[in-house]
């Protein structure tokens, strides 16, 4: 264990948390009466608007969060993973999704090679793909056109595309390049998912798109089975060159397992799974479904935020700002979670995606040098929809306990409504509220949010969105000085897992008895192995249906 310095034992860090105090004195209604404020709490680029105001702070704490910044290197690390240093240094990689999104002449390194050329090789292909697809030069089995799309994935995988996927829907651009296409997700290992999503499919005119960055993920790799089987069953092994292709940076395990190299789609290793969405892990479906320029689009807005985070001073960075705040109300307010609220339907899955962003990179106890972090790190991200949130949880966090909340608005909707004449309902109307009701009729206030508004909701500020958010976490980590980018904790988790499906398999086929767990585990094993002792050991091959 190394004994590098953590950012609490700065004085810097000191500072802040001396401020705390003063902040806990001072109530946002005040604060928001200083116009002045609010003004130098505002901050523009590319059409998107960040206030930040209803943050509690003053700017003071924000020239102290600046301060912090500069203790923890923050201008370092951002040129550092431009740069395709190896930050993510326990696993020894560079981390460059910018690069995904780079414009074709860009010149981004890592271990001394330009990676663009690469990733517009792949870029290049998706388009010629999805082009033939679409167009119908690339037929399935039978001669029939392939209009639908399953892109089987988990995590990172399958959020950000299908964020993105969602998003996307009802923008009337996409919308009608979509036009008689569907796309479908299928991510979970429960054959529930298999059996929705094959509903009403049907193979002879369906592509599956299996999408795993290691290609040995277990829920993945079964679901590609059972969808192997659903075409070789119906149309004939051979079908299976015609009706799947793989994203993946292990080819060799791409060609294994049955499909043609020539259909597979690379990415690399300095793409973590959940920054992978601009490479071909979202690019090829979303291809597929929107047509190639849309997507083009999308990764054209996140790149505008790739170039925006490099250049631009802290003191009108979004996501820098973003980020900086974060840490504040996490480690200094002691605020733990935050809620993602979009005002649009079309981003219903953004608080999704962000959960695994934000979670899976900063959700570590350890700092990148492996010393115990003495503070939290990290936040918990959930979030809906405005308005369904309003009649769901916003209770708690208008009365209840304190959540930072962010507030994405869209000013131009991908669906404009507007009615005639409507009525304004008399709210303001004076009520004789009882005096017990008061306090339960009042909002004391002081909670803190931020507002982020976007111009409209296309393809192009869906890519801004989206970079936004990655860089905000990695801000956070930065400061933090936790890796980002690993995620030893979730590999753990899967070789836990390994260890009872092994001790499952064992006991059914063997009947072994089960060893090694505690009474609780070994209960619940006993327990599920006795209520499916009907199941056999080895099952013949079923698809499921609804
Ligand atoms: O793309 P793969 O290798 O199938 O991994 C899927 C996901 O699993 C995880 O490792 C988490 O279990 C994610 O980080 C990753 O995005």
């Amino acid at each position: 264990m190394a004994s590098s310095k953590l950012i609490s034992d700065t004085e810097q860090w000191k500072e802040l948390k001396a401020h705390v105090a003063d902040i806990k004195k001072t109530h946002l209604r005040d604060l928001l009466c200083d116009d002045a404020r609010s003004r130098a709490m505002m901050v523009e680029f590319d059409g998107i608007l960040l206030d930040y105001s209803r943050q509690q702070a003053t700017l003071e704490t924000v020239g102290k969060l600046f301060k912090l910044a500069e203790a923890s290197s923050l201008k370092q690390k951002i040129d550092r993973m431009y740069n395709g240093d190896h930050i993510n240094s326990t696993e020894n990689r560079s981390v460059l999704h910018v690069a995904l999104r780079a414009p074709r002449d860009a010149v981004i390194q890592s271990d001394g090679k330009n990676v663009v050329p690469e990733v517009w090789k792949v870029l290049d292909k998706i388009k010629e793909f999805s082009e033939r697809v679409r167009s119908g030069s690339w037929v399935g089995a039978t001669g029939k056109q392939l209009k639908d799309v399953v892109a089987i994935g988990i995590g990172g995988s399958f959020l950000g595309p299908l964020f993105v996927h969602t998003a996307l829907q009802t923008d009337p651009e996409a919308a009608e390049s979509s036009r008689g296409r569907q796309l479908r997700f299928l991510a979970n290992v429960d054959p529930i998912d298999v059996a929705r999503n094959i509903t009403g499919l049907n193979p002879e005119t369906t592509l599956v798109v299996v999408v795993s960055k290691t290609f040995t993920t277990a829920e993945t790799m079964l679901n590609a089975r059972t969808l192997r089987e659903w075409i070789s069953s119906a149309l004939g092994p051979s079908a299976v060159a015609k009706h799947m292709v793989a994203v993946s940076t292990n080819l060799t395990l791409v060609e294994k397992f049955g499909i043609d190299p020539n259909n597979a789609f690379a990415f690399w290793d300095w793409v973590g799974g959940r920054y992978s969405v601009c490479s071909a892990v979202g690019v090829l479906p979303l291809s597929l479904q929107y047509g190639f320029p849309v997507i083009e689009k999308f990764l054209k807005g996140a790149s505008s935020i790739d170039q925006h985070v490099r250049s631009e001073p802290f003191e009108r960075n979004i996501p820098v700002l973003l980020g900086l705040f974060s840490v504040w109300n996490v480690s200094f307010l002691g605020y733990p979670a935050r809620a993602i609220l979009p005002y649009s339907q079309a981003l219903e899955k953004l608080a999704p995606h962000i959960q695994q962003v934000s979670m899976e990179s900063n959700g570590k106890g350890v700092s990148i040098d492996g010393v115990p972090l003495p503070f939290e790190a990290g936040e918990i991200d959930f979030g809906e929809p405005g308005t369904n949130g309003q009649h769901s949880f916003y209770q708690l966090i208008h009365q209840g306990r304190v959540i930072p909340c962010d507030f994405i608005g869209v000013v131009k909707s991908q669906q404009p409504v507007y009615l005639k004449g409507e009525v304004t309902p008399e709210q303001l109307q004076k009520e004789n509220v009882p005096s017990h009701l008061v306090a339960h009729k009042t909002f004391t206030g002081n909670r803190p949010s931020v507002s982020i508004l976007l111009p409209s909701l296309n393809a192009y500020n869906i890519g801004q969105l989206l970079a936004i958010y990655e860089h905000r976490v990695a801000v956070q980590g930065f400061i933090w000085n936790i890796n980002s980018f690993d995620q030893w904790g979730v590999e753990l988790g899967k070789s836990l897992a390994t260890q009872v499906r092994k001790q499952l398999n064992a006991s059914r086929t063997k009947k072994e008895s089960i060893q090694g767990f505690n009474f609780s585990t070994t209960s619940l094993l006993t327990r599920y192995l006795q209520a499916s002792a009907d199941v056999p050991a080895d099952p013949p091959t079923r698809l499921p249906q609804i």
